[in-house]
This record gives structure tokens, sequence and C-alpha cells, in this order.
């Protein structure tokens, strides 16, 4: 995982080694493999194991998942190979715990009010839309919104015209993105993706 002050990029929901190469040659630090059933960017476990043979140890492939029985998130993150997990569900610090064992990098994703990035046991935290996936900003500029502590990523319906005035005004050591980096629902645009990876850095660290 980058150590470097510029912000942590991840781009989620690749399905093609064109995707995969796109969001490598971009400067990304993780990719994003969908396992929740139901979004157009849901790959099965074989896929996704193909997918990340393709991509460099330094960039973190994950798992994502939303709702599932961890006995199905392990069966997943094993057979596909990924070294991160991530959970849009109610999982609570058990489910973490659990998780913990198979080594994986974990990220707990909430759209609900967070204090600190670790509290369930988690490496990263991700602070969603209530609708994950769906493109849909949420009111992170907000008087409202409190930024957690710690290590967390910022998403939801953020796209390279949005993520640097994001980062700056939430601080955000991360960003997550999916929707804003395609041309059609579920299709990976690479211009898309090397503009928001340039956009999330330009001018660096944010923190
Ligand atoms: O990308 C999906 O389809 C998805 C499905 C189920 C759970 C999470 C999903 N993606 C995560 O959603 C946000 C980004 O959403 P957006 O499309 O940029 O608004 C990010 O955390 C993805 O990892």
């Amino acid at each position: 995982m980058s150590e470097t002050s510029a912000p942590f990029v991840k781009i989620c929901g690749l399905k093609t080694p064109r995707d995969v190469a796109a969001a490598v040659l971009a400067g990304a630090d993780a990719v994003g493999f969908v396992f929740a059933p139901g979004s157009p960017r849901t790959v099965d476990a074989a896929a996704a194991r193909a997918l990340a043979r393709e991509v460099p140890p330094q960039v973190l492939t994950v798992g994502v998942f939303r709702g599932q029985p961890v006995e199905e998130v392990r069966r997943f993150a094993e057979e596909s190979g990924v070294r991160g997990v991530q959970l849009h569900g109610e999982e609570g610090p058990g489910d973490f715990a659990a998780l913990r064992a198979g080594g994986w990098t974990l990220l707990r994703a909430t759209s609900r009010h967070a204090r600190r990035c670790g509290e369930y046991g988690e490496d990263l935290l991700l602070i969603d839309a209530p609708d994950p996936g769906s493109g849909k900003p949420w009111n992170w500029g907000s008087a409202e919104f409190t930024a957690p502590r710690g290590r967390w990523l910022l998403a939801g319906g953020l796209t390279p015209g949005t993520v640097r005035e994001a980062l700056l005004a939430t601080r955000a050591w991360g960003v997550d993105v999916s929707s804003g980096v395609e041309s059609e629902r579920g299709v990976k645009s690479p211009e898309l993706i090397r503009a928001f990876v340039e956009a999330a850095r330009a001018g660096d660290a944010v923190q």
C-alpha cells in the first residue's frame, strides 16, 4: 500500500484486461473487482483471478462485497486471490475479526457517521453514498459531515471533475470511484480513469 503523501486512489469495478491495464498505467494504488451480485460490474472468482494476475504487486487488488455471508466472502477472496476485502453491509467487529486470519487488507464501507478508521477492526474506512456503485454523490461538503480520523477513503459519485475539490474539502486520505470513470454504465473508460487519477493527484498532498 502507498506510503506517499499523494492521495490513495482506488479504481473499482474492473471487468476486462483493458480496464486493468488502464488503471495500472494511470497509477492507481488499488483496483476493485465486484463480487456483489446484481451490479453491472459483477465478475466471478475465476475472472477476477485472471485479472488479478495482470496487476503488479504494488497495486492492491480488492474484492467488493455487499451483504454477503462471511463464509462466502472468504471463499470468493480465496478463490480469486485478491489481497483486500471491501465490505458494504451490516458486518460488525466480529466479522472483521473472523476475516483477519485470512491476511487480507480489510476495508469497511459505510454511509453512516464514523468516528475513526479501525473502530470495527478494519484497515481502511470507506465513506460512501447509501447506494454504492450508483454514481450518485452524497453531500460531503455539508457542514454536518465530520470527517473520521485515520485512513479513510471518500467514495460516491466522484468524477474527474469533482475529485480534487472533494479531496480538498474533506481531507480524505484517498478516494474510490466506479461510475465516474465509465463511458456507459458498467463500461470503463481508459481516458476517464487517467483523468481521474491525474485530477486526484494534481498538486499531490491534501493532508
Ligand atoms: O461498483 C459497484 O457496482 C458496487 C456494487 C456493490 C457495492 C459496491 C460497489 N462499488 C463501490 O461503490 C463505490 C463507488 O461508487 P460510484 O459508482 O463511484 O458512485 C466505491 O466504493 C466502489 O468500490
